[in-house]
């Protein structure tokens, strides 16, 4: 096991009233990495981060964090406060309150910190939401109205106040769904800087994304690992290729929208 492990989840299995969205599923995150999950609907990707986070609990297998944590006995609000946090499709942010306000909340709301302590952290709490704030690229929008930004600004408003959690791993169900191709960049740039201090799970569908910005993909098929590798070997796989595209060996995985 190596030392920078920090996610090992073994022959998971998940059934749901006798049917097995996850049959013997493995994934190995290391630090700092930044892995994108990909796979036909129903492969089990969506249903394998709620297993990390404890909202749905394995019939079998193990999820060790920091190689000791057993995160299958754990309980969801335990899991966050280890530092796994997860972000769903849509954004929960308060819409009437100001972008900056938004970020304020969620530092507070931080693990491990005594609200007491804030009384005398207030400059320094200004400086990490101003430091956030740029990373995100809201820096300039600090005042306004949180429900006034566009979709993509409040995807990054959420992973910014995600960030102010202080996670060691970050779980993300299609971060770029409805956003512009700029956008979509622009989070992918975001995504990479993140995860130079942070491990990060993303489950996607929009393949020029993927293609844009992994370097490990790991890909599922009915509750399984079908196969991991870079972006090039994943494309290359004749399996792959069949469950994406019905046995046209010839086709481009890019091209596929499941
Ligand atoms: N709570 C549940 N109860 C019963 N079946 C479920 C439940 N959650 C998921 N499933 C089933 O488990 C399988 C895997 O679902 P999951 O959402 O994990 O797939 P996915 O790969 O994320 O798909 P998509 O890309 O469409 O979101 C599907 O067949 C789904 O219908």
């Amino acid at each position: 096991m190596s030392e920078s492990s920090i996610l090992q989840c073994d022959d998971v299995t998940v059934a749901f009233d006798g049917f097995k969205a996850i049959q013997g599923m493995s994934l190995h995150l290391r630090k700092g990495e930044l892995r994108f999950l990909i796979g036909p609907n129903g492969a089990g990707k969506t249903t394998m981060l709620d297993v990390i986070c404890g909202k749905v609990k394995p019939t079998s297998g193990t999820v060790a964090f920091k190689q000791t944590i057993d995160l299958a006995k754990k309980k969801e609000h335990q899991i966050a406060q280890l530092g796994i946090g997860r972000k769903f499709q849509a954004p929960s942010i308060f819409p009437s309150m100001t972008v900056f306000e938004n970020l304020e909340i969620a530092l507070r709301q931080r693990r491990g910190v005594f609200t007491v302590l804030f009384a005398r952290m207030k400059a320094e709490e200004r400086e990490r939401i101003e430091r956030q704030l740029v990373m995100i690229g809201l820096h300039n929008k600090a005042d306004w109205r949180a429900g006034g930004l566009s979709h993509g600004e409040k995807q990054w408003l959420e992973i910014g106040m995600m960030l102010l959690q202080e996670p060691e791993v970050l779980l993300l169900d299609e971060p770029v769904a409805g956003m512009t191709d700029k956008e979509t960049d622009k989070t992918g740039e975001l995504l990479v800087e993140i995860a130079r201090q942070h491990s990060i799970v993303v489950v996607e569908h929009d393949m020029e994304f993927v293609r844009s910005f992994a370097s490990k993909v790991t890909v599922m098929h009915e509750g399984k690992l079908l196969k991991e590798g870079t972006m090039e070997e994943v494309q290359g796989d004749d399996r792959v290729a069949e469950v994406y595209l019905g046995k046209r060996r010839d086709a481009d995985v890019s091209r596929s929208t499941a």
